[in-house]
């Protein structure tokens, strides 16, 4: 239809000239415009218009669509972008960079160098900036995620209030427990009934009941009720579509475009909301006595605090804490226990190496201990790390540059590019990791492993037979991002997951149901499994 109406434009326009008509004021509008869209599509023949010609990128630029830049396949790798992602490191090396319209210029880059560049040395330089914030505000408001500066500053400082070792020591004898034993009975109900289970919608539901209490005093009761999980499908839905957003600048017309989109995701918003609000109303409703039975929480943190001109928070800013910090601790920590236990259940020598370990240190009890967890354990600690390298929660991320800068190994960036950053991508680059960096190999993050014999003199008889855990640099090691931003939950959500695999495991074995086909993730915020994780669980000999 457009070609033909244009080919009928052009046919009377030779005519008209032939003649020597005149034309009118329309044809000159439409002469104008075509003019201007071919010389827009000269001047952007291969990336997205307004983004500046950066002939020093040229061998590592993604060719693109006039005008449009990498917009196109962006959209058409929507469904595995992070495989894409991968796929581009491995064909261009250490960086490569995009053009997007409306986003501009995007560089992507993959050494520990460039991320201790981006989250610590300049860190001032990077921020999260508007093309993120605009992208999530609809959900995260102005909470800690989206904020920059002093806003972020003021989210930072009051929320490390709760974070401390007495917190952890209470939580891996109390809280965690608590939710780990609730999660036993639905397997043994599932068990008895011979019955899978998905253990990632479980694991969903462990981490919601445990995080919505502590933090904010809301009892969701997943784990017990069983029925919908209205938050908790809310939650997913939002985080699942708004992930388009990232390849998608012109979201904000197609969500309205889509026929019910804008309405589901209001909906979805509108839940959030709700619990936000609820939780809010019955903390400000609270009486002193009330307040005096139960400790400090995340919630009471921000509700007390006093700005110096005497102002509080708002109930909206009250709000948007709580979706900022359920975000945080629901999904990244059940999405990690979920691949873990994915990833142990495909790799039978490392869980039963894991099975060794928590029999011979715990015996057989619930000495759940901060101790034991953080230092008795390194085996299990390891192959929760490997999972989380080769499956980070927060899979990729974008910062803004403030000013012009250098990059190491001399990239040029300008005020305003994006630079891309993806912990997934850097714990499978094999140069960074070795020949066998997409290989689960918890083996690589300890040391004197295989080298003690099982009873060495002097070593406690408990001991665990696999050597020490080591740490990585964080610049290596991003899954719990690094830097002044560094993760506020990277010891809570650590001792959850230890905790939980520790009670499961002692009592339970696990196999995956036949014929499914094998985990992927899902397109995300976060890395979910695209399909249930079905599972047989039975009980212990
Ligand atoms: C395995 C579990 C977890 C992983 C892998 C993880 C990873 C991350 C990453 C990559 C970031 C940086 C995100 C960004 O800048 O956009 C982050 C930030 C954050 N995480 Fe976690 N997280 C986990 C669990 C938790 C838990 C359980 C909590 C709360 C108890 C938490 C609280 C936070 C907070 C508050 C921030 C924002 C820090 C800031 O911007 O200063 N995280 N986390």
């Amino acid at each position: 239809m457009v070609l033909v109406g244009l080919r009928r434009f052009i046919e009377r326009q030779l005519n008209n000239y032939n003649r020597n008509r005149k034309r009118s004021f329309f044809e000159y509008v439409i002469l104008a415009t075509m003019g201007l869209f071919l010389g827009a599509i000269i001047k952007y023949p291969n990336r997205a218009f307004l983004t500046r010609a950066r002939p020093d990128l040229k061998d590592k630029a993604v060719k693109g669509y006039p005008l449009l830049g990498n917009m196109p396949q962006l959209l058409k790798n929507s469904n595995d972008s992070l495989g894409h992602l991968n796929g581009a490191f491995k064909h261009f090396g250490d960086f490569f960079s995009l053009t997007i319209p409306l986003f501009g210029r995007v560089i992507l880059v993959n050494t520990p160098e460039h991320f201790e560049h981006v989250l610590k040395t300049n860190f001032n330089n990077y921020i999260k900036g508007s093309i993120f914030r605009d992208q999530l505000k609809d959900i995260l408001g102005k909470g800690i995620f989206v904020s920059d500066q002093d806003d972020w500053r003021f989210h930072r400082k009051t929320a490390s209030n709760i974070f401390t070792t007495k917190l952890y020591r209470q939580l891996v004898t109390g809280a965690f427990q608590d939710t780990g034993l609730d999660l036993c009975s639905v397997l043994d109900r599932h068990r008895l009934l011979q019955r899978p289970v998905d253990l990632q919608e479980q694991f969903l539901k462990l981490t919601l009941d445990a995080f919505g209490k502590l933090t904010f005093g809301l009892e969701f009761n997943a784990l017990t009720c069983e029925g919908p999980n209205e938050f908790g499908d809310a939650f997913d839905y939002l985080t699942a579509n708004v992930d388009t957003r990232t390849s998608n600048p012109f979201w904000f017309l197609t969500d309205r475009i889509i026929p019910g989109k804008s309405r589901k995701l209001q909906e979805a918003i509108g839940v959030l909301d709700k619990f936000g609000y609820m939780a809010v109303e019955k903390r400000r409703a609270e009486t002193e006595e009330d307040k005096a039975s139960r400790p400090r929480d995340l919630l009471d943190h921000f509700i007390n605090h006093v700005a110096d001109d005497g102002t509080t928070l708002t109930d909206v800013e009250l709000r948007d804490v709580f979706v900022n910090f359920m975000i945080a601790g629901r999904d990244t920590t059940a999405q990690g226990l979920s691949w873990q236990f994915y990833l142990l259940m495909t790799h039978p020598r490392v869980m039963k190496n894991l099975v060794r370990e928590i029999d011979t240190v715990l015996q057989g009890s619930n000495a759940y201990t901060y101790e034991t967890m953080m230092h008795e354990l390194p085996y299990l600690k390891a192959v929760f790390h490997e999972t989380l390298r080769l499956y980070p929660p927060v899979p990729k991320n974008v910062k803004m540059a403030v000013e012009d800068d250098v990059l190491p190994g001399g990239i040029r960036v300008y005020r305003g590019d994006v630079i891309g950053i993806s912990s997934y991508c850097l714990g499978r680059n094999k140069s960074v990791w070795g020949e066998d960096a997409e290989q689960f190999v918890p083996e690589r993050w300890l040391v004197d492993y295989g080298s003690l014999p099982s009873a060495a003199p002097g070593m406690k008889a408990n001991a665990s037979p696999f050597g020490k855990f080591k740490a990585e640099s964080p610049y290596k090691f991003t899954s719990f991002n690094a830097g002044p931003r560094l993760c506020l939950g990277q010891t809570f959500a650590t001792l959850e997951a230890l905790v939980t695999s520790c009670m499961l495991l002692q009592k339970y074995e696990f196999k995956l149901v036949p014929g499914q086909a094998p985990a992927t993730p899902k397109p995300s915020v976060t890395i979910p499994m695209t399909n249930p994780l079905l599972t047989i669980v039975t009980a212990r000999e």
